[in-house]
């Protein structure tokens, strides 16, 4: 898109274009359809009254019927073609006579009337696309005029937007207005960046003015561009910011000479077509940069921006004094004549374009791949009415101009941005598959080392298995060990308790025996204390004592020496239980039967008669022992005699034991 404009200089025509147009024809041959043109700002029905209306001359007598209405809308739409749309602006006049009449039915249509002075009696009727009068403000011709050419740019079209009339006319204060009355280039500017397409579009603008047939970039500093060898007025760059001295007016400072080294060429690209060579295009990100321009005196705009395959360009031309042109010294306004002249006649004959660098550089503009838009600014003054007339006439011309607006696409650029598109969705896919095999081999692997872990875990129950395995076998041999181990401590045990209970039958048999040897023993002593006392009866003789030897003598041999083992152990057990010495302890004890007088006990020790007693199976013996001198031959073996009460109570003992 791009967007341009002219400070207008009554003794100098301005205008500007952007660098690059598309050559007519080029692009598609059916145009993008456009909407249908926005109705123009309601009026009454009533006829406008300009100010200064009662002084006008009377408007009666008038067939107001018969002002021809405008056409173009169909035509616009259904061929894909375009017809110059036009709008008239009637200028206030400050209470003095106006020329004009608006039509009663069409506020289109318009009515410029005879007044005295005038070359021609008759009233001439016109009509346009949209006729403003003095009530219109700057925001009733916006809100008019626009929306449509809003559209076409955002479309990817191209616009253009002439001011045409006589100095004085209006066609700056139409075109920029003032800072409380802004114009048309500085709203269209500030909607153009509410767009929300075009957030996305680059935005550029160039300035530049056309001044004898040359064309000077107004966005390069004067100074640099005296300057030949200064590059920057070549290259272009943004322009700084103005010194004090400068002027800081709207527009060209009137005082500057406009050095002819600056001046720029213009050159057709076989595929781009016109342009201006060098030309100076500023990056503009918000209308705060293109006010700043403005502000600055820099008030010819020109903004360009691409997205992908799609332009377009807006031109905002504020032409010179048309005066000049009947004058015919303004070359460029001359050959805008002379082509729109052409133009509206149609035909097979050639539009004198190169006639002028303005209408060479608008070639697109005027009669091809652009919607073309001529605001006629017209002055009512009757001392104006001249050229007020010819105004009306050269709009009059110019709506019948048909241009052949395209959506600007670029074939090489749409291909190399669908593949570009192409290319970025294959490389999205295949980061996403590189992304999804990524988390697949990280998968994997996660599924790798839990089969790994899984599988150690596998050996590490196998080995617990085995070890289990191996322990059981242990447990079952410790078992089976153990068993055959308690077999043997319970068959040791059965064996010893067999032993035992044969010990113990055996020794209950020698009991038996020992008892009976006991009882025989006692029977045999009863028998011998029987046969004492019928003794003692008789004779008094000392009592016998039981006759051991007698007693042993008759057992038998086994017997004897079952005797005396068991009075061998018998003494040892009862010196262990006794805690006496081993050796064997003479228990004296005095028979009273036998006891010693106080005579005997004084007497020497080898006659002494010595008793030893002991324990036998319950029984108590006493052996008696004298020495050889003294006693007998049946004391040199020891006697063992036993009393009768001791035996008795050693033999109740038994058998309480
Ligand atoms: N519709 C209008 N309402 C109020 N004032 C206007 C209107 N039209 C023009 N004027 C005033 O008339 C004066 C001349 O207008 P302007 O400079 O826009 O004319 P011009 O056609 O651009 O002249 P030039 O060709 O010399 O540049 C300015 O002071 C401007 O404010």
């Amino acid at each position: 898109m791009a967007a341009a404009s002219a400070k207008c200089n009554t003794d100098k025509p301005r205008s500007s274009t952007p660098g690059r147009t598309a050559s007519p024809g080029r692009g598609p041959s059916q145009s993008r359809r456009i909407p249908p043109r926005p109705p123009v700002k309601g009026r009454n029905s009533s006829p406008a009254r300009p100010r200064g209306a009662a002084e006008a001359p009377s408007a009666a007598g008038i067939d107001d019927s018969s002002i021809p209405l405008a056409e173009g809308d169909a035509l616009t739409a259904s061929a894909g073609v375009s017809r110059v749309t036009v709008a008239v602006r009637i200028r206030p006049t400050d209470g003095a006579k106006t020329l004009m009449r608006f039509g009663q039915r069409h506020e289109h249509a318009l009515r410029f009337l005879h007044v005295d002075g005038s070359k021609s009696d008759e009233a001439k009727n016109f009509a346009y696309d949209y006729v403003f009068d003095q009530s219109d403000s700057q925001d009733d011709i916006f809100q008019a005029l626009g929306p449509r050419v809003l559209e076409q740019v955002v479309s990817g079209h191209h616009a253009s937007v002439f001011a045409y009339g006589q100095t004085g006319s209006g066609k700056t204060y139409t075109m920029l207005g003032t800072a409380e009355e802004r114009g048309l280039i500085p709203r269209l500017c500030e909607a153009l960046f509410r767009q929300e397409l075009l957030k996305t579009w680059t935005i550029t603008m160039s300035f530049f003015e056309i001044y004898n047939e040359q064309v000077v970039d107004l966005l390069t500093l004067p100074e640099a561009a005296n300057d030949e060898s200064n590059e920057t007025s070549r290259k272009g760059g943004r322009r700084e910011e103005p010194k004090k001295e400068e002027w800081l007016g709207v527009g060209l400072d009137p005082k500057r000479k406009v050095p002819v080294l600056n001046a720029l060429r213009v050159r057709e690209h076989s595929k781009y077509g016109v342009y201006v060579e060098g030309l100076t295009k500023l990056p503009v990100n918000e209308p705060a940069d293109v006010e700043a321009a403005l502000t600055r005196g820099a008030s010819l705009s020109f903004a360009e921006g691409e997205s992908g395959d799609r332009f377009s360009m807006l031109n905002l031309i504020d032409l010179a004094g048309s005066e000049n042109e009947a004058k015919n010294i303004n070359k460029s306004l001359l050959g805008l004549g002379k082509c729109i002249t052409q133009l509206a006649q149609g035909g097979l004959s050639v539009v004198p374009y190169r006639e002028s660098v303005l209408t060479w550089i608008l070639k697109d503009a005027l009669g091809g791949n652009a919607h073309t838009l001529m605001l006629c600014a017209v002055d009512p003054s009757p001392e104006n009415a001249e050229q007020t007339l010819t105004t009306l006439r050269y709009a009059d011309q110019a709506k019948k101009i048909v241009t052949r607006p395209v959506e600007n696409i670029d074939t090489t650029k749409k291909m190399v941005r669908e593949l570009h598109e192409q290319v970025a969705a294959l490389r999205a896919e295949a980061e996403a598959a590189a992304t999804a095999q990524g988390l697949a081999k990280a998968k994997a692997e996660e599924a790798e080392a839990a089969a790994a872990a899984a599988t150690a875990a596998a050996a590490e129950a196998a080995a617990e298995r085995e070890a289990a395995l191996a322990a059981m076998e242990e447990a079952k041999k410790g078992e089976k060990q153990g068993r055959s181990e308690v077999e043997e401590l319970r068959r040791t045990f059965r064996q010893r308790e067999h032993e035992l209970k044969e010990r113990e039958k055996l020794l209950r048999h020698e009991a038996a025996m020992a008892a009976e040897a006991a009882k025989a023993a006692e029977e045999k002593a009863l028998a011998m204390k029987a046969s004492a006392s019928a003794l003692k009866r008789t004779e008094v003789t000392p009592p016998v004592p039981l006759d051991v030897s007698a007693a042993v003598a008759s057992m038998s041999r086994e017997d004897k020496l079952a005797l005396l083992n068991k009075l061998k152990a018998e003494r040892k057990a009862l010196h262990l239980e006794l805690g006496i010495d081993d050796t064997p302890k003479v228990e004296t004890k005095e028979d009273t039967s036998t006891a010693p007088s106080a005579q005997q006990r004084a007497a020497p020790l080898h006659s002494e008669r010595c008793k030893l007693a002991f324990k036998c199976f319950g029984f108590l013996f006493t052996i008696s022992m004298a020495s050889v001198e003294q006693d007998v031959a049946p004391a040199r073996a020891g006697t063992l005699s036993a009393t009768n009460a001791s035996s008795n109570a050693t033999t109740k003992q038994t058998a309480s034991t």
